[in-house]
């Protein structure tokens, strides 16, 4: 046996199987043909990753907007920078603490508000801006653009802040500490309101106040709402403040475009191998449940201990809820999408991964479970937040309860992850207390003007950032608009490592200075970058240029109609007049409706720098081209129908302004 054994692998040494076996020639070629085959997917698979890795395209195309190169920001002194530091510095004293939802500090807050009005008093003080109060302590304002704008944004920050906590561990006072230049030689304004949320009350209110006083009233109408007690999520601030903005926006015959809160940042060095900061912009928000956990024992004498105690039930049954995590998510939510936008800036290794994701998610999401804060992308989270039980040292108490406070990944459902808290806790009792869903997820795509608006605005403060959209793991007052508008964006751009996420809800709260500066200035860009995405009202004009007052007097001889305009010195004429008498005397007769100002400029990106000052396209093209050509019956999707037009407007009965051209608004 051995020798035959050995005289075969002489002559077979030349074989694939080096002659070692005893394998007829069909099945050595067959063998042959699968080994070489799985090489050859193998290689083909290598190369497949290698090539997708190397050709790998940003996925974030930026829009123009009208000033990417060359934006204007507001001016930034060195004594500006400090006195809004300092600004926000005084904000950051004011104790607004929301305890619970019954226990708020509502004279702080009123104390803060007068605060707002006294340091911005340009802004309380203008003739665009009106302020309403919601349920005394929140705030609504709406800032009156030059046009009457159909498509006006929100923008959304919180008054009120979480306790301190542990106040011995903070460095310094969290309400008290000023300035201070820390060891990395960098200025700090440091305290509890610092990140989350007053620098974005103090920047918004910092950037209007600018714009009032250099009277640069925007075009378009915008809102700011600032809750009093998001920390406890909203009910009595943002949901009040939604009641008043849905009617406010119904009586002005509005629709709210898009809305901008808190909730994620710049990150930086968060994934290893992503070395280029990430303008995270939320585009979903987790839903939320409390859950309360009840364990029963014998309540004994310390001397003789129960073999188990409410306190080692409960205790076990939270440490499994630990263990045994809600399951991942990874892929079927918005994070997949961090990942994807994040890849073509990664190093060429993760480049690999991240490019091949349908290979390697497995691998992804392993890798995501290493921090609880990338892992909080990809799952329900479980935060054991309360545990009591017990009241003097030798009594074995017979209750024990905990608080469980979930944030429910998009992909996942209430009822499973309830399901699991039991299977995990299965000799507690498990009661869910209260609970929202997640929400839905905004638009992201580059067409999508609103989130165009934001990351340009991002990316205008941040340059060297790259843009990626991924899911805002805590809660914002967001949930309370989610009727006015499907573009909902969290957002503000502080600038934060690892570390510094801790010190959201944590110990030693603080923005530098400079980064101060940049959250001021973004909402400034943001401001004028809305600017860009005007919807008119059909009650709006339109400039013109002499000639082509010319032209629609033409127009309006060879229809017969006796003009009472014969003045040409002036460039303004009211559009709906013109384009009514045109419609009637057109070719393409019509007996439906008004032409309407904003059917023009359906792709306003297309050539901004041919906008007018007022923000419309030139005048010229809707007469030379648009106006004739357009089917009038077609129905537009911003168009209005005529019965929308205001009706005691009399097309006709000019007022002395109209006669000589100059502006004129139609209420
Ligand atoms: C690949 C990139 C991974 C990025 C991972 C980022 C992990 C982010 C971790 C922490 C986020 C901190 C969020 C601050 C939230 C501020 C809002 C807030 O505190 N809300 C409260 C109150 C509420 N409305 O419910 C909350 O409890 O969520």
């Amino acid at each position: 046996m051995m020798r035959k054994h050995s005289s075969h692998i002489e002559a077979g040494s030349s074989s694939c199987c080096s002659g070692t076996c005893y394998c007829s020639k069909k099945v050595k070629v067959t063998i042959c043909v699968v080994i070489w085959t799985v090489i050859a997917v193998i290689v083909a698979l290598i190369l497949a990753v290698i090539i997708k890795a190397a050709t790998l395209q940003e996925l974030f195309e930026r829009m123009e907007l009208g000033a990417r190169d060359d934006p204007v920001f507001m001016s930034a002194t060195e004594q500006e920078i400090l006195e809004r530091s300092q600004r926000l510095v005084d904000a950051i004293s004011y104790r607004t603490i929301s305890f619970s939802g019954t226990n708020l500090s509502l004279e702080a807050m009123t104390d803060f508000g007068t605060f707002l009005e006294r340091v911005f008093p340009n802004l309380h003080d203008s003739d665009f801006v009106t302020f309403t109060p919601i349920n005394t302590y929140s705030r609504l304002y709406r800032i009156e653009g030059t046009e009457k704008t159909l498509n006006p944004y929100l923008l959304c920050a919180h008054m009120d802040v979480v306790p301190e906590g542990d106040f011995d561990l903070w460095t310094h006072d969290p309400f008290d500490a000023g300035i201070v230049t820390e060891s990395d030689g960098q200025d700090y304004i440091f305290g509890r309101g610092a990140i989350d949320d007053k620098h974005a009350v103090l920047g918004i209110m910092e950037a209007l106040e600018y714009k009032v006083v250099n009277k640069e009233q925007p075009k378009r109408t915008f809102y700011i709402g600032f809750g009093h007690d998001e920390e406890v999520s909203g009910y009595l601030g943002a949901a009040e403040i939604s009641i008043t903005l849905e009617k406010m926006l119904k009586d002005n015959g509005e629709e709210l475009d898009f809305l901008l809160d808190e909730g994620m940042f710049v990150v930086a060095d968060i994934i290893p191998g992503i070395n280029v900061p990430l303008i995270y912009i939320g585009v979903a928000e987790k839903g939320w449940a409390v859950v309360d956990l009840d364990a029963e024992g014998d309540q004994v004498h310390s001397s003789t201990p129960p073999l188990e105690s409410s306190i080692g039930i409960l205790a076990h049954g939270v440490a499994n809820m630990e263990d045994n995590k809600q399951p991942s998510m990874f892929g079927k939510g918005p994070e997949i999408d961090t990942l994807r936008y994040a890849a073509p800036h990664a190093t060429f290794l993760l480049k690999m991964i991240l490019g091949n994701l349908w290979l390697f998610s497995g691998l992804v999401s392993s890798a995501l479970e290493l921090s609880s804060q990338t892992d909080s992308i990809q799952r329900t989270t479980t935060a054991v937040t309360i545990f009591n039980a017990g009241v003097k040292e030798n009594v074995v108490p017979s209750q024990a309860h905990a608080v469980v406070n979930h944030r429910i990944h998009p992909s996942d459902n209430l009822e499973d992850v309830l399901e699991l808290d039991r299977e995990n806790a299965d000799r507690v009792k498990v009661t869910l207390r209260d609970s929202f869903p997640p929400s839905e997820v905004s638009s992201y795509s580059n067409d999508v003007i609103p989130f165009q608006i934001v990351v340009n605005s991002a990316l205008e403060v941040f340059p060297d950032a790259k843009p990626v959209p991924g899911l805002m793991v805590a809660n914002t007052d967001t949930f309370h608009y989610k009727n006015l508008t499907d573009k909902i964006y969290r957002f503000t751009p502080v600038y934060n490592l690892p570390e510094d996420i801790a010190r959201f809800h944590g110990i030693d709260e603080r923005i530098s200075v400079d980064i101060y500066s940049k959250v001021v200035q973004f909402y400034y860009r943001l401001m004028v970058n809305a600017d860009f995405d005007v919807k008119i009202a059909p009650t709006a004009q339109v400039e013109v240029k002499p000639e082509e007052v010319e032209e629609f007097l033409e127009i309006l001889e060879e229809s017969d109609y006796e003009s009472p305009i014969n003045n040409t010195d002036s460039n303004l004429l009211p559009l709906t007049k013109v384009m009514e008498e045109s419609d009637e005397n057109s070719a393409n007769e019509t007996d439906s409706h008004l032409m309407i100002l904003q059917d023009i400029p359906e792709e306003p990106n297309e050539n901004p720098s041919n906008e007018t000052d007022s923000g419309l396209p030139p005048s010229q093209d809707i007469l030379e081209e648009d106006f004739d050509a357009m089917p009038v019956n077609e129905t537009y999707s911003d168009m209005l129908p005529l019965e929308s037009a205001p009706k005691d407007l009399d097309l006709y009965d000019l007022t002395p302004e109209e006669e000589t051209f100059s502006n004129r608004t139609i209420d």
